[in-house]
């Protein structure tokens, strides 16, 4: 194989918590930088073999699931697993012009049956929007189903985002009181009825007619988000009778949700969970402590929707603790003046980026497509700013949900967002962005410097694609917060963490089991992806890695 890399062979992060490599008290013998060039090949090494505790173990594949690196298996050289549509267009469109832009919709009546969802799939859906304030816990659980069914016996990855209802539930006011105190096992009536001056004590006003009648005996009540959760012990007309399960502050008009058995956590049916009208950070990390306890492999992302005044004021604070934004433009619309949205949205869009967190940008996008098949000028130059700003992900809401024209709506998202891209690379109109550093130990420092150098490497000398190998996805974003002008294959051994990177820009993500020996690693890849006719002979490819810090250049054999 023609191959020209550079490696970095450091210490795990846990052996050298501080910033201390390289050592420049090293002996000259332990650090190498060795030059082996031939007509093809060429390499560049900075080793430092004593310092190295994890010294390169046998090639092993890591279970389907990919958490805590289970052995099972010598690779399976027969499998490797894309979406049959980015496949599709891959092929047809070659590597450059393929979309970058992730396309998220909202599924409502006009796009629930099968063929509509396989639909849309074909059309770019890249993950499928539940808004839970619409529909019932059935319905949801149908489409859910109908989803999963259609990327199984098709072929498709296309993601599943559950949308919290956020404004629709919530507590009442606690008669003027500034909070109260649920303890463990405390019976608390959850009730809409109306009080007056006296109200019971332990009992919390809900704001939603169908209370009663949604919920039943079992389900788990997650007060914002997890501070305070309860159990349904008993329904008694408009009152339901809840235990508290995890003591906790409670606060006036609270955000309330509801898990059936936990069941959306823990049968791992979602990929997202969007928490709508988040306040601040500490709800997202109730809700991320909550999944990590519920879900086997904690492989659910959260989402904050910014669409309040308070989600502004702690922007960077509530981006930080999640895995993603949503700029919710419907309601942040109605909380502050419309003129100001622009602005908040140009600024999401930036802290996003910077914090390496997955951005969409959501609401009215395609408005009047849900009546008419095209669209306004306005409109297409609102979806260009979206792509031009670089988010990561554009979303249809009631034009996919209700709309005479879903398909059409996802094209028109489709075709903008692949031209508005063209025009980007063509005109070179390169980052003006700072990216600052995201990670705290010294080896997430080294993943984002090759990350960084490699997205820059392959702009410059136009390689044809980014390969990463990475199991938790992690360098994967790195490289596609840095928006570089080719697509990134990113290899990873779990199908949850393939159809979570279906959200960020540019990744083409696959499932393939792969070793720590990335020659091997690369040599199956090119031959599984030969054989596929999605790569061939010549193209030039650079591949990184987050098991070997490494950066390969080569051109497939
Ligand atoms: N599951 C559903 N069932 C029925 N209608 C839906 C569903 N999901 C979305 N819709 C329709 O699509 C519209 C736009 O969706 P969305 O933006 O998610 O909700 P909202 O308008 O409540 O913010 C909704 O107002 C509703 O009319
Ligand atoms: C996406 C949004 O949230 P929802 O549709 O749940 O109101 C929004 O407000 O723009
Ligand atoms: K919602
Ligand atoms: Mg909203």
């Amino acid at each position: 194989m023609s191959s020209q890399s550079l490696h970095f062979f450091t210490p795990s992060s846990t052996a050298c918590p501080n910033i201390t490599f390289p050592k420049p008290s090293l002996p000259a013998p332990n650090r190498r930088l060795a030059f082996a060039s031939s007509p093809r090949t060429f390499s560049i090494r900075a080793v430092s073999e004593s310092s190295d505790p994890n010294p390169a173990p046998p090639p092993v594949v890591v279970a389907d699931n990919g958490a805590g690196s289970r052995v099972v298996a010598a690779a399976d050289s027969s499998s490797i697993e894309v979406d049959k549509v980015t496949e599709a267009e891959l092929k047809e469109n070659g590597f450059r012009s393929s979309r970058r832009t992730k396309l998220v919709c909202t599924i409502g009546p006009a796009t629930c049956g099968s063929e509509q969802l396989e639909a849309l799939a074909v059309g770019g859906m890249n993950v499928a929007r539940i808004n839970m304030c619409h529909g019932t816990r059935e319905w949801h659980k149908r489409v859910i189903e109908r989803v999963r069914r259609l990327n199984e016996v098709k072929g498709y990855a296309v993601a599943i985002m559950m949308d919290t209802e956020g404004s629709e539930i919530h507590m009442g006011d606690l008669g003027g009181a500034p909070s109260a105190k649920a303890e463990d096992g405390e019976v608390w009536t959850f009730s809409v009825r109306a009080y007056d001056a006296n109200r019971p004590e332990r009992t919390i006003t809900v704001n939603y007619d169908g209370f009663a009648e949604d919920v039943k005996v079992g389900d788990e009540l997650l007060v914002d988000g997890g501070m305070v959760r309860f159990e349904v012990i008993e329904k008694i007309g408009p009152d339901v009778k809840c235990m508290c399960t995890d003591p906790g502050l409670l606060l006036p008009r609270a955000n309330l949700t509801f898990w059936r058995d936990g069941s959306l956590v823990r049968e791992q049916s979602v990929d997202f969970i969007a928490v709508s009208f988040v306040k601040s950070a500490e709800v997202i990390n109730h809700l991320k402590s909550y999944i990590a306890a519920r879900s086997r492999d904690n492989d659910i992302s959260v989402i904050a929707k910014i669409e309040s005044i308070d989600s502004l004021k702690n922007l960077e604070e509530i981006i930080q603790a999640s895995d993603g934004a949503m700029v919710a433009r419907g309601d942040l619309g109605a909380q502050i003046p419309l003129e100001q949205v622009p602005a908040a949205q140009q600024r999401i869009v930036q802290v996003c980026r910077q914090l390496n967190k997955p951005v969409i940008v959501a609401s009215q996008l395609l408005e009047s497509m849900i009546e008419y098949p095209t669209p306004t000028r306005a409109e297409v130059a609102d979806v260009s700013e979206a792509v031009r700003q670089r988010s990561d992900a554009l979303m249809l809401s009631g034009e996919s949900a209700m709309g005479q024209f879903p398909d059409k709506a996802l094209t028109v998202l489709r075709s903008v967002s692949v031209r508005i891209e063209k025009w980007w690379r063509d005109g070179k109109h390169h980052e003006a962005m700072e990216l600052p550093a995201v990670g705290s130990s010294f080896s997430d420092r080294i993943s984002e410097e090759i990350c960084t150098s490699a997205a820059k490497m392959a702009n410059n000398l136009e390689v044809d694609a980014l390969f990463v190998y990475t199991k938790t996805g992690h360098m994967a974003s790195l490289l596609s917060r840095c928006r570089p002008d080719c697509p990134i294959f990113a290899f990873t051994t779990s199908t949850s963490v393939r159809r979570r990177l279906n959200l960020q820009w540019g990744l083409i993500p696959f499932r393939l089991g792969f070793s720590d020996d990335m020659e091997s690693n690369l040599n199956r890849t090119f031959s599984l992806l030969k054989a596929r006719g999605m790569i061939k002979s010549g193209d030039l490819v650079i591949a990184v890695s987050d098991m070997l810090q490494s950066i390969q250049v080569m051109n497939v054999p």
